[in-house]
């Protein structure tokens, strides 16, 4: 799965000052990977440094949920390499540092938990099977507060509005205090006033000192946390640099605000967050 890194490569990985001595928390290099049969990553370079905030921009159907899914080993890689926090991930078990905010669909509304049985999820990397111990209660309760969704723990997540969804999903992703957290699209289908609380939150974390790959259909109340941005055209690295400016995805070719999309697509799960 893992190819054989060049030499080039190589030498792009070697630190180049006792400051950038700390590994990458993701470093992609050449990721050339296929969905349902179809070419769709086609040589992706990606790194995220510690502490960085990188948007992944692009045009519907660029390969940018892709690229997060070859991230967090839900879509394996057909050549191309990819380390997470130094390791190589076939070596890499610290999942718990890394936080995943999946794109957001509507299929979640019909299951029958409750806010606080959801966020409680994103703790298994911990805990695993064993019971929860009172510091797990008490991660989850920091989580549900810090997305201000503390009141409606008991609530069935199914009757929630979009924004309060997506609190619920980024608690469940803050919930394992992550070095890394992960979201794909985090504001669509979220109200204005919403988006101002996701921006508050996304500020806390990178304040405490967690990278963030963000999938954006636009820059919006994020821009200015975001250090960077990779733009994918048609499964490629186009621009990889400061943010474009009052651009976001709406400017690039092909975007058509088909969004949010229900992943009922079937990707073959080898390992990684989801295995
Ligand atoms: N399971 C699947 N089977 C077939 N094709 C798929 C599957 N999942 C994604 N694709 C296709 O792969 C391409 C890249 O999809 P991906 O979701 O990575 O793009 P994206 O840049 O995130 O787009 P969007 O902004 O629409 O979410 C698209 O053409 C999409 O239709």
């Amino acid at each position: 799965m893992s190819a054989v890194i060049s030499t080039a490569d190589s030498d792009r990985l070697q630190p180049s000052s006792a400051e950038d001595a700390e590994p990458a928390v993701v470093s992609l290099r050449g990721a050339v990977a296929a969905v349902g049969g179809r070419p769709v990553l086609r040589g992706v370079d990606l790194t995220v440094r510690p502490g960085e905030v990188v948007a992944l921009l692009g045009a519907n159907g660029s390969g940018k949920s892709t690229t997060v899914k070859s991230v967090i080993g839900s879509v394996p890689l057909e050549q191309g390499r990819l380390e997470l926090f130094g390791r190589p991930l076939r070596k890499f078990r610290a999942w718990h540092r890394i936080g995943y905010v999946p794109q957001r669909t509507t299929a979640a509304g019909g299951v029958p938990a409750t806010v606080r049985e959801v966020v409680s999820t994103g703790r298994l990397p911990q805990h695993g099977l064993l019971p929860f111990r009172r510091k797990d209660r008490a991660a989850v309760d920091r989580a549900l507060t810090a997305v201000g969704m503390q009141d409606r723990a008991g609530d069935g997540v199914a009757n929630l509005s979009g924004g309060q969804h997506q609190r619920v999903l980024i608690a469940r992703a803050l919930v394992g205090v992550p070095d890394l957290l992960i979201m794909d699209e985090p504001m669509a289908g979220v109200d204005v006033d919403s988006q101002q609380v996701l921006a508050d939150i996304l500020r806390t974390e990178v304040e405490r000192g967690c990278a963030v790959l963000l999938v954006l259909h636009e820059l919006g109340p994020l821009e200015p946390l975001i250090d960077r941005a990779v733009v994918l055209r048609d499964g490629c690295v186009a621009h990889d640099g400061p943010p474009p400016r009052g651009v976001g995805q709406h400017a690039l070719p092909g975007h058509d605000h088909v969004h949010p999309h229900a992943d009922d697509h079937h990707h073959r799960t080898t390992q990684g967050l989801l295995a």
